[in-house]
């Protein structure tokens, strides 16, 4: 970035080897093995790139839930209260085929080994997917993980129950294999230290009021929010070669609702991947889930071979 834009970019940018040197000296708590079970399908981080990337993170992340934790208790003794402490809540958004889950799952495993905040939950956006049957009958089958397809106020219902401190609140579950959201399964949320969200929209503004009531955003309900990014071509090529892993896993399964996937011959296979990204998940990228990119904390930057070259945090 040239001098001028730094100037008035609200971010500071870090290449990866300045943004390595901020691990200070956290730990490296992950085992390969560990990190193996992590991983998605069609991704590639390894163990160096959890050191120089994501330790750091965690390290500011503590930082941030220990600065939280202790303003909370301020207002506690304020009030004279002693009410349990309100989980720390981070949302992570970008494209389909990006790699947020698993970014998710490796943020959730290295932020639950300090001992200052070891219980991390994290829910998937997918779950408050509109069932299928409610999708066909609104005609939004072609329009999964575009806003309208979710159930925004039951997103709201559930952070804000979490955010006051409810027990036992309850999130659906979304199954890939039946594309569609489980009757009657739910992840249970018990008052974590730290709850991860993550999913396409979570950085969606609302709508504006016509009547006057004001819907909050989801993302009021976050201490602090990541971007995973990366190119449009590059978002491409990860989504089409992870259906051709999936062709050949997970659409096998006769119970998946794309098992008529697993007979397509390469060339198919090549076409009607283009074909979903193309009028489904690149059109919600470019309408819906870039333009929300700039209301992120911080942007994590992946290239073309899955590796993380830049970092920006937004200054506070
Ligand atoms: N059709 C599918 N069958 C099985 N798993 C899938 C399918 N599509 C996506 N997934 C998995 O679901 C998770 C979410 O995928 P996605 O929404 O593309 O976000 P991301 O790749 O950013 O995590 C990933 O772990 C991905 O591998
Ligand atoms: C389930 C998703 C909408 C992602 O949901 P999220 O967890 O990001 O809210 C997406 O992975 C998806 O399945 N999109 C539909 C088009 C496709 O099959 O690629």
């Amino acid at each position: 970035m040239d001098n001028k834009a730094a100037e008035v970019s609200p971010y500071l940018v870090f290449s990866r080897a300045d943004w390595a040197k901020l691990r200070a000296d956290t730990p490296l708590t992950l085992t390969e093995a560990e990190l193996h079970e992590l991983r998605g399908i069609n991704e590639q981080v390894s163990l160096g790139e959890v050191a120089d990337i994501y330790l750091p993170l965690s390290r500011l992340l503590n930082l941030y839930v220990g600065a939280m934790q202790g303003l909370f208790q301020a207002t506690q003794d304020f009030l004279g209260r002693n009410h349990h402490k309100v989980p720390y809540v981070i949302g992570m958004a970008g494209s389909v085929a990006v790699g947020k889950s698993t970014m998710a799952r490796i943020l959730q495993a290295l932020l639950a080994r300090w001992p200052d905040h070891p219980r991390v939950a994290l829910v998937p956006t997918d779950g408050f997917l509109l069932p299928n049957a409610v999708l066909e009958r609104e005609g939004l089958m072609t329009r999964k993980g575009f806003p309208e397809s979710y159930d925004l106020p039951a997103i709201l219902r559930f952070l804000s129950d979490v955010k006051s401190g409810m027990r036992n609140v309850r999130a659906p579950i979304y199954s890939h294999l039946s594309y569609d959201v489980l009757d009657g399964e739910w992840i249970t949320i018990d008052q974590p230290d730290v709850l991860i969200v993550e999913g396409l929209n979570v950085l969606q503004p609302a709508k504006l009021p016509r009547d006057g009531k004001a819907i909050p955003f989801v993302s009021d309900f976050f201490d602090f929010s990541v971007y995973l990014d990366a190119d449009e071509e590059v978002l491409r090529r990860w989504y089409v070669e992870r259906f051709f892993r999936l062709r050949e896993t997970a659409f096998r399964d006769p119970r998946s609702y794309f098992h008529r996937y697993a007979a397509l011959s390469d060339e198919e296979t090549q076409q009607t991947a283009n074909r979903i990204w193309e009028t489904i998940n690149l059109v919600n990228l470019r309408e819906n889930v870039v333009p929300t990119r700039q209301r992120a904390d911080l942007i994590v930057r992946k290239e073309a071979d899955h590796t993380i070259h830049q970092v920006w945090l937004r200054k506070l």
